[in-house]
């Protein structure tokens, strides 16, 4: 029988992931310890409240409410709290203590990141996050690695679980959005606060993430444009399907040149994805993100993008990768933040959109409405119109849905505020960018 060196593994968080982790490590050490070249010996997992029944059997021996103490004696801590604090200083504790980290913690990624890779740069250890983004899906190490040699040119993703559930629930069983969202609850999709999901920061954290990886540059959260699925309603779900499209919450992290200059940009938003696109076909929690790159071309990655049992797959792939570096010894690879490229606001972002319009049902509407879009230099791709206010109505009205070419942002904002502003438009009834 081989004797392997033993690694002390400490997992602070005994929720849906950290119990499925800590079920995992226990029922299979023998072949990760194989597969690893050393043994990991669960130490302990650091929960909150000890007598909270758990999705698996945890032995009671294992079960601690001192963290501080279970970090101090570990070799790797797998950090699977959520949230910042004591999130944060738990990983930073670790870290100063020589010990790698694994986290699924995007929120403490996207708000600390360069603090917490400083931290493990300084003692030599590695930070690890795979499940952090796309839950089971493999994107942080092809970014990190497999796509090292390349020059990513855009991502564009659905990396909240959550929010597809329910989207997906909207358009294929007509559910309204908080009974879908009790039902993601239930399931163990959604943040510990809901509104992390269904407002977009937790796909916003998600892009900061993916977007300072692809582009070599710090993007900070609040350099990602961000607004949830609070607003998108079973009627515009209904009108999407029927013009030919499917509403989904994404991420979009590009490369654009804006007056000359190049950089980057990243932002999540409910956008309107034509039927035969791929991303329309992802159904229920599971994520998928598309990555550009030069000399690869098109690459997607898809599959569970949450739920307990999946996201702790890649946290073991973790585990296994920090135990194999243990092995081998050697300082961690700090992350490559040298491009330094300047981060664009939305302003700068180039897109199609789709405008809804009530507007007044009397000739010369159509052309002074054209007139309005062409003013700001966006071009309309098509139009279609419907009869809104009706036969009898006290002032009829039209519904006009125009989808214009790509356009930068600022101009299609300044289109929709003289839209609001003519005399002939009675309502703007919505804007949604067209990705895809
Ligand atoms: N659930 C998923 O599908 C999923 C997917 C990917 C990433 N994640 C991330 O994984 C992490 C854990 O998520 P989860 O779904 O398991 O959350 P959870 O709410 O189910 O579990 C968190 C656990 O941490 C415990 N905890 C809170 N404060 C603590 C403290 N001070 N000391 C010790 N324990 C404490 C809680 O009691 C709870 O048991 C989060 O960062 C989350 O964003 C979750
Ligand atoms: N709440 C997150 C968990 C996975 O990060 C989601 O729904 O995608
Ligand atoms: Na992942």
């Amino acid at each position: 029988m081989i004797e392997y060196r033993n690694l002390r593994v400490a997992v602070l968080g005994g929720g849906s992931v950290g119990s499925q982790v800590a079920a995992l490590l226990l029922q299979h050490g023998e072949e990760l310890a194989a597969r690893a070249g050393a043994g990991l010996e669960l130490v302990g997992v650091a929960v909150r409240n000890p007598d909270a029944p758990r999705d698996t059997d945890i032995p009671a021996h294992l079960i601690t409410t001192d963290a501080e103490s279970l970090i101090l004696g570990a070799d790797i801590v797998v950090e699977l709290i959520g949230g910042i604090e004591p999130a944060r200083t738990y990983i930073l504790q670790a870290l100063n203590s020589g010990a790698d980290v694994i986290t699924a913690n995007k929120a403490v990624l996207a708000n600390h990141g360069p603090e917490l890779f400083e931290a493990a740069e300084q003692v030599g250890a590695q930070l690890y996050y795979e499940a952090a983004v796309g839950g089971a899906i493999p994107i942080i190490r092809p970014l990190r690695d497999s796509l090292a040699g390349d020059r990513v040119k855009r991502i564009l993703g659905i990396v909240n679980g959550t929010t597809n559930y329910i989207l997906d629930r909207m358009d294929t069983r007509g559910d309204e959005l908080r009974e879908a969202l009790a039902e993601a609850t239930r399931l163990g999709y959604a943040e510990a606060d809901p509104t992390a999901d269904i407002g977009g920061f937790d796909a916003a954290n998600k892009a900061a993430i993916l977007a300072s990886l692809a582009f070599h540059t710090t993007v900070s959260l609040d350099e990602v444009y961000c607004e949830g699925i609070t607003g998108v309603t079973g009627e515009q779900v209904r009108a999407a399907r029927k013009a030919g499209y499917v509403v989904k919450l994404l991420a979009i992290c590009e490369r654009i040149t804006a007056d000359g200059v190049e950089g980057v940009s990243a932002r999540v938003h409910p956008a309107l994805v034509p039927l035969d696109h791929p991303l329309a076909a992802v159904h229920g929690a599971n994520n998928a993100v598309f990555v550009e790159a030069e000399a690869a071309g098109s690459l997607m990655f898809y599959g569970a993008g949450a739920g307990g049992v999946e996201t702790a797959s890649a946290v073991l792939g973790d585990l296994v990768s920090a135990a194999r570096r243990h092995v081998a010894g050697g300082p961690g690879v700090a992350e490559s933040t040298h491009a330094n490229l300047p981060v664009f606001p939305i302003a700068s972002a180039i897109t199609r959109y789709q405008v809804t319009l009530e507007v007044n049902d009397e000739p010369g509407v159509l052309a002074t409405i054209a007139q309005l879009f062409s003013d700001h230099s966006v071009s309309v791709e098509a139009v279609s119109q419907s009869v809104a206010g009706g036969q009898g109505a006290e002032r009829p009205t039209a519904t006009l849905v125009i989808v214009t070419h790509e356009a930068i942002e600022s101009s299609l904002a300044a289109t929709v505020a003289s839209l609001t502003a003519s005399p002939v438009v009675a309502s703007v009834v919505s804007v949604l960018r067209v990705e895809g």
